[in-house]
């Protein structure tokens, strides 16, 4: 008789045992800790719960991984084996329920040992002591109540039939078999140190640097691809439903118990999704927050596909139809699964598609991706001329170096068309005019890693085709910046138009004779803002310090993609590819003020109000940062002035319409006369009305088709039933796919011999008539 499966005894020694252990370690992290992360609450009965020391050792044991890994999951997979053995003794066989339920346990825990050095990392072991909840919960709680579900099969006779323990099984081994392939992602990002690939394509990592308590800096991989781009704790998910399988065998017939331990595990994890978040917070701080805005999601699987504007795949099709023939576009649709038959230019599609077109068109062409990627950017710009694009692009500036300086601005100007673009930015860098090093470095960011030679074929097509000018690109680096992408090219031609970064840079402007009353300015600026060189204060122009803090607490900066600081020539590398205010005079500047109280109030200034002087601090907390519908957004540019040594930044409110201005408390007059943000706010008005009524009728129009095309195939299906029904099948499959002559099948059918039941139809019209249609 197997003895072990009375349990009773057993765990009533464990539960005394197990408490008076957890006593002996409460005390022993006050008297003699094995290591300096020990102490006490003050509260005996939380250090009793929690425990005195992190990391206790006895007699050069480590506890902690002796309770919760050696002790509490040896005794479950005992117990699990135990439980089936004890089945068998008891009926003469292990039904099929016993047998997948231990199956899928074993193999859970096989799982667990052989990734046992990833659960070092986990809060178990990093974060939570050596107390009453750890180990009397590893000693005791692991081996009787995670074990509930065999002990409850043991009494069970009934086999759950053939179909039951294939779904399962089969569900079970896909759950255990996703789950450790998430852990293991993890695990080899790190031990790559993000230089791998998952799922095919170079990993998105972010290198999170964090302190340690001496002071020392780390840094550690977080891992933004494959399932950890999926959720931040996607793992539980798979963790979950392989518990419901092994619970699941025990049926449904009311039985509470067998699905106790799933209804446990799914709290527990869900609460632990919020304290190993919090974790991460703490150890990581602005990084964690990176990583949260990448992977929004906790735990919920969500569809996170980004998409891109058709615009772009209209591009690839033309291009791949135009070079290679209608026939291979098809094929190269084909191999891509991409079901697309065509591109509507504004819709938006699934940003992963164009990649995929273009690695089918490199099996189909043997070009490389880059080759290809490369050429389609050089045909991409001609290609914008069916839009009228060209237009712009000549306009942009006189020298090809205005024209790159202005890249982020064109994009800024495309979103009228397109509001939901999500453009890179361009930074021009180390410009020279002449010698051996003529020419610029560009810095192309991106939040879409693989466009950088399709970027390369632009810059080189706008070169040759509207200045006239043979440029020699290269791309000379390539980095991953957090979610960025960054790439250096290093462009090659004759710079003439440059004559140093100060000359056309800063204008000079002498205090005595230009200076501006400040009524007036404010009149034709009412949005503004002076930082200076900390970005920590902030001045209206008299210079009246207005005390305040760095420019990222109040504001978020959202174009272009740079860190909040003021370029430093010294501090820089030689080669300053860390943006800067400064550097971006040239670019459109985008930012958006979290706290409400900036705008209101009739003239309102883009400067954070005076905390002092509002003295309502309610203001403040109302409104958080995330809470986009209420953030104040502006546009406007960033002008050097050399006489204050500060940048002024002047802007105007971006709002797209009334109704955004009624929420954001922005009135028409405080907008300046003199720009344009006035007009642009009402024709967006009308614009959107327009639109909108132009939408509804399209999406009308839309589904009277689907509801016609959906009553033809109805009809094309009762007709071909019919067809089948009237005519031999060789001869009706004949004129469903129009191949004979109609009137060959007409004598054929004529023929009474041939269908006895056709003699019996009189409607002979009307499958023929069909096969017109079909
Ligand atoms: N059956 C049960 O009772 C339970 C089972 N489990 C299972 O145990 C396994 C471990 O889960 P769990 O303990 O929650 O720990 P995780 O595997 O989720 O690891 C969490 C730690 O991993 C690091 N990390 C978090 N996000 C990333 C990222 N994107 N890239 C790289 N590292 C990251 C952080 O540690 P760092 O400080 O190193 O950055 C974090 O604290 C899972 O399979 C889970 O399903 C978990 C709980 C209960
Ligand atoms: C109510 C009470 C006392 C709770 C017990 C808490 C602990 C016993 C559990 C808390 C987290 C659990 C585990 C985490 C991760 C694991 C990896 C997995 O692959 C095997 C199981 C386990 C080690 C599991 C064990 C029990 C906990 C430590």
């Amino acid at each position: 008789k197997l003895r072990m499966y009375d349990y009773g005894d057993f765990l009533a020694s464990m539960i005394l045992l197990s408490l008076a252990f957890c006593l002996l370690l409460c005390v022993k992290g006050v008297l003699a800790p094995t290591s300096t992360d020990h102490g006490r609450s003050g509260n005996y009965l939380f250090d009793y719960y929690w425990g005195t020391e992190l990391y206790p050792r006895i007699c050069g044991i480590d506890i902690k991984v002796f309770t919760n890994c050696r002790f509490g999951l040896t005794v479950w997979a005992l117990a699990v084996a135990v439980f089936a053995l004890k089945s068998y003794e008891l009926h003469g066989r292990v039904v099929d329920g016993m047998a997948v339920t231990a199956a899928l346990q074993l193999l859970y825990l096989t799982k667990f040992f052989w990734w046992e050095a990833g659960y070092y990392r986990t809060i178990d072991i990093i974060t939570d002591r050596a107390g009453f909840y750890i180990c009397w919960g590893c000693l005791c709680f692991v081996p009787s109540f995670y074990t509930l579900v065999s002990l409850f099969m043991v009494r069970q006779p009934e086999p759950v039939g053939p179909a039951w323990t294939a779904a399962l099984l089969g569900f079970g081994l896909a759950s255990l078999a996703v789950n450790y392939w998430s852990d293991w992602q993890k695990q080899a990002a790190r031990a790559a140190d993000g230089q791998l690939n998952i799922w095919g394509r170079p990993a998105r990592v972010i290198r999170a640097k964090y302190s340690l308590e001496n002071g020392q800096e780390r840094q550690s991989v977080l891992l933004a691809s494959g399932f950890w781009a999926v959720s931040r704790h996607f793992h539980y998910i798979p963790e979950l439903s392989l518990t419901l399988c092994w619970s699941a065998v025990c049926g449904t017939g009311c039985h509470i118990i067998p699905y106790m331990y799933f209804a446990f595990l799914s709290v527990l994890l869900f609460h632990r999704s919020f304290r190993d978040d919090k974790k991460c917070r703490d150890k990581y701080g602005k990084y964690w927050s990176e990583y949260c805005k990448l992977v929004p999601y906790k735990i919920k699987a969500a569809e996170i596909v980004e998409t891109m504007y058709g615009i772009l795949l209209e591009g690839v099709q033309h291009y791949l139809e135009h070079t290679y023939g209608a026939q291979a576009w098809a094929k190269i649709r084909e191999l891509a699964e991409c079901r697309h038959p065509t591109f509507e230019t504004r819709r938006g599609y699934n940003e992963h598609l164009l990649m995929q077109l273009f690695e089918a068109a490199s099996s189909l062409t043997g070009l490389t991706v880059d080759q290809l990627t490369f050429e389609n950017g050089c045909f991409f710009v001609g290609y914008l001329a069916k839009y009228g694009y060209d237009k712009v692009l000549r306009v942009m500036g006189r020298h090809l170096r205005d024209f790159y300086h202005g890249i982020d601005n064109l994009h800024e100007h495309l979103r009228f068309s397109y509001p939901r673009i999500r453009p890179p930015t361009f930074i021009v860098a180390d410009e020279s005019p002449t010698g051996a090093e003529r020419g610029m470095r560009i810095l192309y960011k991106t939040r879409r890693p693989g466009f950088q030679h399709y970027a390369r074929g632009q810059l080189y097509t706008i070169a040759r085709v509207l200045y006239q000018l043979e440029l020699d690109i290269g791309l000379v680096d390539s980095s991953q910046q957090g979610a960025y992408s960054l790439y250096v090219y290093e462009l090659r031609f004759d710079n003439v138009a440059y004559s140093g970064e100060h000359s056309t840079a800063y204008r000079i402007i002498d205090p005595d004779s230009y200076v501006v009353p400040y009524r007036d300015f404010i009149t034709l600026f009412p949005y503004y803002l002076a930082l200076d060189r900390s970005l920590t204060r902030f001045a209206n122009i008299l210079g009246e310090a207005a005390d305040g803090v760095h420019f990222g607490i109040n504001f978020m900066l959202i174009r272009p993609f740079i860190d909040c600081c003021w370029m430093s020539q010294s501090e820089q590398p030689p080669i300053a590819y860390q943006p800067q205010f400064l550097k971006h005079r040239h670019n459109i500047f985008e930012i958006a003020a979290y706290n409400r109280t900036v705008s209101a109030g009739g003239k309102a200034q883009c400067a954070p109000p005076d905390r002092g002087q509002t003295g309502d601090k309610s203001e403040d907390t109302s409104l958080s940062r995330s809470d986009d519908s209420k953030l104040v957004r502006f546009k406007g540019q960033m002008i050097y002035m050399p006489t204050w040594d500060r940048l002024l930044y002047i802007c105007s409110p971006r709002v797209k319409n009334t109704h955004e201005m009624a929420l954001k408390n922005i009135y028409l007059n405080d907008l300046s006369l003199h720009d344009c943000s006035r007009d642009l706010t009402l024709a967006g008005d009308q614009q959107s009305e327009e639109l909108f009524e132009l939408l509804r009728q399209q999406q009308e129009q839309t589904r009277q088709m689907e509801l016609s095309m959906r009553k033809l195939d109805r009809e094309r299906k009762r007709a071909d039933s019919l067809l089948f029904e009237c005519l031999p099948k060789s001869v009706a499959r004949k004129l469903r796919k129009g191949l004979d002559d109609p009137m060959t099948t007409i004598r054929c059918i004529a023929q009474p011999a041939q269908s006895s039941r056709l003699r019996n139809h009189t409607d002979l019209k009307v499958p023929l008539t069909l096969n017109q249609h079909s």
